[in-house]
């Protein structure tokens, strides 16, 4: 997935720097500018995904702004923000093509709702998935074959093996692919929020709901919902979503009004859900509704044809968003990639691949420019025996011990302690799962170990 860019244009300098943490903190990549004409100029030279601009501002204004934009860019979406007083600009705005407006002043969480109906923070990339290995190959094959159907879909495998690129793909090739495809990861949305964001909300529903929102399943109608690590849903909303699967129609929190779905559903997940299914951990009712179609990647070292493919077109992708020079691999780097045991998978390889770009010092990447994190993976690789979950992470029952679980200990809590407790920043500078972090935190809690909240 990539940031979803917005352009804010505000000359007002404690409302600019608002409107640019609020979005920050959503998730998106912000570049501000004070005036309408500097908004142009930003324009010509970068692509936005959305603009939020004022209306009232010295010199060119935000209406004129926004007639200048349409005829340019006719299929950017534009919100105007208006003094609360001021509703007739607001309705000219309309006419003359806003998307949407927003009349001031607003809570932060008003502007996320509102610009996430436009342009959710994570853009997913279409991309086709790489694969050159037979049993790749044959993934491949199967996913295009049921792209084909409306049947609900189960990507599994370990983390970071494609899951997603894979999903996307099926979505491109069906016959929805005009219409949207939103994914959705049920674990990083907080618990309390995730009902709220999938099934959407009716003004008041909550403390907060200022204004009703539409949800995931709404916003993907004709189109593909991605539920991403689907087994990290609470079981309760487990019970729920399994209705609106059954009903096909869902309804809004707060809402009496119940709206039918055209939606194609796929999910994704890397635990062994059979195991979680007797674990109690998710509705058997639940399984057999989203397992009609399996598809799982394999580990990336078990698809040994895969992996100089896919380090080459890694390299490609990142050279060219770089706008550096192509580069080639040396013998000795691809004896190093094709031997390494790749725990994280795909992602483990595009990190090694974007360091040896800042490494290289000419157009020939060596097995030296390689710099793969064995320790801590190791680390993490050997306790990952203790989850009975984490089925895909390799273990190593050599690597077991006390001392090592100390370190890991050590390392969990000085990430904390260095990302100020944030669970999903940490969770990616380890480069393990939140699903995983959370269970080592549950049983770091376990053993006794006291945890920054
Ligand atoms: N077959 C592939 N071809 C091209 N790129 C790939 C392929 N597989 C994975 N990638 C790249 O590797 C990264 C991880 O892939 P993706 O997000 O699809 O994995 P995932 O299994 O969904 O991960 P997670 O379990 O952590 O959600 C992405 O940047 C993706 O573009």
């Amino acid at each position: 997935m990539s940031k979803t860019k917005i352009l804010i244009v505000e000359d007002d300098h404690g409302l600019r720097e608002a409107l640019m943490d609020t979005l920050l903190l959503g998730g998106y990549q912000v570049t501000p500018v004070d005036s309408a004409e500097g908004a142009m100029v930003k324009l010509s030279d970068s692509s936005f995904d959305l603009i939020v601009s004022d209306i009232q501002m010295a010199g060119m204004n935000g209406l004129s702004l926004l007639k200048s934009v349409k005829k340019k860019y006719p299929n950017l979406p534009f919100v105007l923000m208006t003094a609360y007083a001021n509703v007739n600009d607001a309705i000219q705005a309309m006419r003359d093509g806003a998307t949407d407006y927003l009349s001031k002043p607003f809570a932060p969480q008003v502007l996320l709702n509102l610009v996430g109906r436009y342009a959710p923070a994570q853009k997913v990339v279409s991309r086709t998935p790489i694969a050159a290995d037979p049993s790749s190959l044959n993934l491949l094959n199967l996913a295009q074959k049921v792209a084909n159907s409306d049947a609900t879909v189960m990507v599994l495998g370990p983390s970071g093996s494609g899951k997603e690129v894979l999903s996307r793909y099926i979505h491109d090739q069906s016959s929805r692919s005009d219409a949207p495809f939103v994914a959705i990861n049920c674990a990083a949305i907080p618990e309390n929020m995730l009902e709220a964001t999938l099934f959407g909300y009716e003004k008041g529903a909550f403390t907060g709901a200022i204004q009703a929102c539409p949800g995931k399943f709404e916003q993907a109608q004709q189109g593909t919902i991605l539920l991403d690590e689907i087994t990290e849903m609470d079981l309760s909303l487990q019970a729920k979503l399994l209705r609106v699967l059954q009903e096909k129609e869902v309804e809004r929190l707060g809402g009496r009004k119940t709206i039918s779905l055209n939606v194609r559903v796929i999910a994704t997940s890397n635990r062994d859900l059979k195991a979680a299914v007797a674990d109690g951990k998710f509705r058997e009712d639940l399984y057999y509704r989203l397992n009609v179609f399996p598809i799982t990647w394999l580990p990336l070292h078990q698809r040994q044809g895969d992996i100089l493919p896919l380090a080459k077109h890694l390299l490609t992708r990142h050279c060219d968003s770089n706008k550096a020079t192509q580069l080639t691999f040396s013998a000795s780097a691809a004896h190093k990639l094709n031997t390494h045991t790749w725990p994280g998978n795909v992602r483990e390889l595009e990190n090694v691949i974007q360091r040896a770009l800042i490494l290289c010092n000419d157009d020939i990447i060596d097995g030296d420019d390689l710099l793969i994190e064995s320790t801590h993976q190791q680390i993490f690789d050997a306790n990952a025996e203790t989850n009975p979950q984490a089925l895909f992470i390799e273990d190593d029952k050599s690597l077991l011990g006390s001392e090592l679980r100390v370190q890991e200990h050590q390392i969990i809590l000085d990430a904390l302690q260095a990302l100020n407790g944030k669970r999903k920043d940490v969770a990616e500078k380890l480069g393990i799962s939140p699903r995983t972090l959370r269970y080592k935190l549950a049983k770091m809690r376990e053993s006794g170990i006291e945890l920054p909240s």
